[in-house]
């Protein structure tokens, strides 16, 4: 029977003396949220890149419900159910927020064919003669952007018709985890999506990142973050990565106060989870 969900068996990335990613084994199941941390070196870029498709394991294998997907370009990966955002924002500056959410649906209809190609012909003939199911998608489609913008309350919204370029640094990001959930990704892996934040929007992305296993039950949510207040919040599981390794995989409160973690985080063991928490949020 076909296993779903994301699943990495003993993957090592090597960069030539350098291994960067040593045998990590773990997995994501629909539905869970499981968050990825580690000090700085510990594995977690690398991991994102081999995940998605960018780079390739020296090792070891990555499937996707069942099927193999450390051999595949990333385009391919993402049609099969994968999104991603990035460390820094990756929006096209001169579309329009609201176009840039529009594009995002679009991959959803790619992903949804079976070959992942729309026949270019009726798509021509549907959007020049403005043909029923042409016009019944687009608006199932415009209806589906607008659902995702306005869960980010008034940031991008109000601000849908302006070009992406002219946004704040905070609400690109938004845009760009925006595009990526108007494609109605299966699994969604989100590359430190507060960086560069404040408190106050580190705040508000907090909040959301709860708010989407209750949107979207079925999404499996893989977050490499830094700020461990936030994975604390959100996370169903913390795996710690330290030197390419999988150091501890637990619960979050299980995983954070674990001695090695604080060790491996501030340098030496904790003495008291008040002082540590001072630490490790
Ligand atoms: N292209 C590369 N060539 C050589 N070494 C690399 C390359 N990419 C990563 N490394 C090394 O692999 C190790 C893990 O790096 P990686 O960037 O994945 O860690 P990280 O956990 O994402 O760190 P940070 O939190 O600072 O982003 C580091 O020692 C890094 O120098």
């Amino acid at each position: 029977m076909m296993e779903k969900g994301l699943i990495l068996d003993k993957v090592v990335r090597d960069f030539g003396g350098v291994r960067a990613v040593d045998n990590v084994s773990l997995s994501l199941r629909p539905g869970e949220t499981l968050a990825v941390v580690g000090p700085n070196g510990a594995g977690k870029s690398t991991l994102v890149q081999l995940i998605s498709g960018v780079d390739r394991p020296s090792s070891g294998s990555i499937t996707l419900d069942g099927r193999r997907i450390d051999r595949l370009p990333p385009e391919r990966i993402a049609r099969l159910g994968l999104g991603r955002s990035f460390q820094t924002s990756r929006v096209f500056p001169a579309m329009t927020v609201w176009d840039s959410v529009l594009v995002g649906t679009h991959m959803q209809l790619l992903s949804n064919g079976k070959s992942g190609l729309l026949d270019p012909v009726r798509e021509a003939a549907g959007a020049v003669l403005s043909l029923p199911f042409w016009r019944r998608r687009r608006a199932a489609q415009e209806a589906a952007a607008a659902d995702v913008l306005k869960l980010f309350g008034d940031r991008l919204w109000p601000r849908r018709d302006q070009p992406a370029f002219s946004l704040s640094y905070a609400n690109r990001r938004r845009l760009e985890i925006a595009r990526v959930l108007a494609s109605r990704p299966a699994y969604l892996l989100l590359d430190e999506p507060t960086a560069g934040m404040n408190p106050t929007e580190t705040g508000e992305m907090t909040e959301l990142l709860e708010q989407l296993p209750k949107l979207f039950p079925q999404i499996g949510l893989l977050v490499i973050e830094h700020k461990l207040s936030l994975v604390r919040r959100i996370a169903d599981r913390v795996i710690v990565l330290n030197q390419g390794k999988v150091l501890v995989e637990d619960t979050p409160d299980h995983a954070l106060d674990h001695p090695e973690v604080v060790e491996a985080y501030i340098g030496h063991p904790r003495e008291g989870r008040k002082r540590s928490n001072a630490h490790l949020g």
